[in-house]
């Protein structure tokens, strides 16, 4: 028994931490420890701080940004830029965010480091993503890693620890559920799920009382701030809102899966980037990459989890999204059906609708 933070509540410290702009601390055995700084939430203080430490500061960025960037990412999903001796704050950004590339398409030349273990390297991206900031950080070797943290109260975390947390789902659990009338149903329930990893609660809106023996009519609905609530004509999500709900309604029975993976898992802030580039002339596709992101940064396992934990092993999936139904299977839900939502299109979201059945194989 210990009242020691576990490693998920670590990693939950860490984002955290990340997020306001406190470094973190990155061990795995056999490698020198790892300082490691969120690039969007770096300040002067600190990165003078860090210039300090014994070594060259690295630059770590994903390769998708590295392409945008036309640097070697010799260690492929990421590279480690050396950071120049110069290289200020407005530098470090510019080399993280995207938004004055076309303004200032030279950015280098950069050199990216080819030799040593990019491990540490790889997990600093993969943590500062999942604190949905941009997925950048620096990062130094401080000179004695243990007591650098302790002394200043840092988080420090194992890679032999962490790893397989960073590409699992976390557990969820059933928190509460109450009656909820609205006007697609009356016979509405709302139930809200929490994660043991301290990420964002999912939400289940139950429809009826429909029977755990049959397929069940359900979407994996991912949330929109624009589209749910402000009603935004860039995509197609709200009128998806509406009218699964609706049918859900009419049929009488329905599970909805509010999942909060806005901007498909980058957070609203790098969506919204995403938009600013979009208006540049890039598709959803490229604007994602260029930020540094995967097309889609999503886990539709939570959805199979939630749906688990409530009873149902089969559905009747409301998508036009393949990947959603091959997530479903491999979790252990069977699809059973595949019916189709084909709603909200209109004269700002047809190139966004076309892009995602060209490149990411929506069915029309
Ligand atoms: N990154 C990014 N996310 C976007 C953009 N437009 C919409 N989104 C997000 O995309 C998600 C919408 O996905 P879904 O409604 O599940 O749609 P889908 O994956 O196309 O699948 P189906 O609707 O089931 O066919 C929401 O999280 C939106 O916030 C965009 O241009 N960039
Ligand atoms: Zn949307």
């Amino acid at each position: 028994m210990s009242f020691a933070p576990d490693i998920l509540e670590r990693l939950a410290r860490a984002r955290a931490d990340l997020r306001m702009g406190v470094p973190i601390v990155l061990t795995a055995e056999g490698m020198a420890p790892l300082l490691v700084l969120a690039v969007e939430t770096l300040t002067q203080n600190r990165l003078s701080a860090l210039r300090q430490q014994q070594d060259t500061p690295i630059l770590v960025i994903t390769g998708r940004r590295a392409e945008t960037l036309k640097a070697r990412a010799y260690d492929g999903d990421v590279a480690r830029v050396r950071l120049p001796g110069d290289a200020g704050l407005r530098w470090i950004h510019s080399i993280a965010a995207p938004e004055d590339d076309l303004r200032n398409p030279m950015k280098g030349p950069l050199h990216t480091e080819r030799d040593g273990d990019a491990r540490l390297h790889r997990m600093a991206t993969q943590i500062v993503k999942s604190a949905q900031l941009l997925p950048a950080a620096v990062t130094a070797t401080p000179t004695d890693a243990a007591v650098f943290a302790l002394e200043h109260g840092l988080t420090v975390i194992p890679a032999e620890l962490a790893t397989p947390h960073l590409s699992a789902t976390s557990p969820l659990h059933s928190v509460v559920h109450a009656r909820l009338p609205m006007a697609a149903a009356d016979a509405g329930r709302l139930h809200i799920f929490r994660p043991e990893d301290g990420g964002a609660e999912h939400y289940a809106i139950e429809i009826g009382r429909p029977s755990r023996d049959v397929p069940v009519l359900t979407r994996l609905h991912s949330a929109c701030f624009t589209g749910d609530v402000l009603g935004s004509l860039k995509c197609d999500c709200g009128p998806q809102l509406d009218a699964a709900l609706g049918q859900m309604g009419t049929e009488g029975e329905g599970i909805l899966l509010y999942l909060n993976q806005e901007g498909r898992g980058i957070g609203l802030a790098n969506k919204m980037r995403a938009y600013a580039l979009q208006d540049q002339g890039f598709d959803t596709v490229e604007a994602n990459h260029r930020l540094g992101f995967e097309d889609d940064e999503r886990d539709f396992r939570i959805g199979a989890k939630i749906l688990q934990e409530m009873g149902f092993s089969q559905v009747r999936l409301l998508t036009n999204n393949p990947r959603k139904i091959d997530m479903m299977e491999n979790a252990g839900v069977s699809v059973s059906e595949r019916v189709a939502l084909k709603v909200g299109e209109n004269a700002h979201n047809q190139a966004y609708l076309a892009t995602k059945a060209r490149k990411s194989g929506h069915m029309l």
